[in-house]
């Protein structure tokens, strides 16, 4: 089985990812860091040299060698990754989804601790205005999130939880 984690960056995707793929025994693949090692270069850098619209093809392109090469995985995928080309319909399809709805006042809280340079879409920004992009990307991002076939609610999101929903759905 495929269990892909979807939710807005900092919303804990990679961490619980990690934690649930260690208590099923499963592979762990993290898209974000299988797109840098499939294409050489950071996350950063691909938005730097390839620009958002390529960034997401090879995006697509690394969620399908994802599937291919693994039958039986937890994968973490980018914040944005749902949202473009029908790639949760793709998900949907290939193996079960969880969206992890975390507050955005706790997600920003999250991100502002952390480093703003590797996530390129916060680079640079103050507080106030990571904020309200935060706000602004998750209204058009919810309409997609909310097509995963379990949502999951809260500050904080563990993986005891996410793995009762698993064995339920
Ligand atoms: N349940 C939690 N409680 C508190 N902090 C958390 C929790 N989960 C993750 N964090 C912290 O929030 C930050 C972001 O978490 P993480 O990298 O797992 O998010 P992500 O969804 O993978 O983000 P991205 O889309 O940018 O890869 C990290 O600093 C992590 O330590
Ligand atoms: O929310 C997003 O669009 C992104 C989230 C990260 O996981 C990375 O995929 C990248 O920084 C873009
Ligand atoms: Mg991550």
């Amino acid at each position: 089985m495929r269990i892909f984690l979807i939710g807005m960056m900092g919303s804990g995707k990679t961490t619980l990812g990690r934690q649930l793929a260690s208590r099923l025994q499963y592979a762990f693949v993290d898209l974000d860091a299988y797109l840098e090692e499939r294409e050489g270069r950071s996350i950063a850098q691909l938005f730097e040299q390839e620009g958002q619209e390529r960034f997401r093809e090879l995006e697509r392109e690394a969620l399908e060698a994802v599937v291919q090469e693994y039958g039986q995985a937890v994968i973490s995928t980018g914040g944005g990754a749902p949202c473009f080309f029908d790639n949760i319909g793709f998900m949907n399809r290939h193996g079960k989804t969880f969206f992890l709805d975390v507050p955005v006042e706790e997600i920003s809280r999250r991100l502002l601790a952390s480093d703003l340079q590797v996530r390129p879409l916060l680079a640079g920004k103050t507080e106030e205005e990571v904020k309200a992009f935060l706000l602004n990307t998750l209204s058009h991002r919810r309409q997609y999130y909310e097509r995963a076939g379990t949502t999951l609610h809260g500050e904080s999101i563990s993986v005891k939880l996410l793995q009762q929903l698993l064995n339920n759905n």
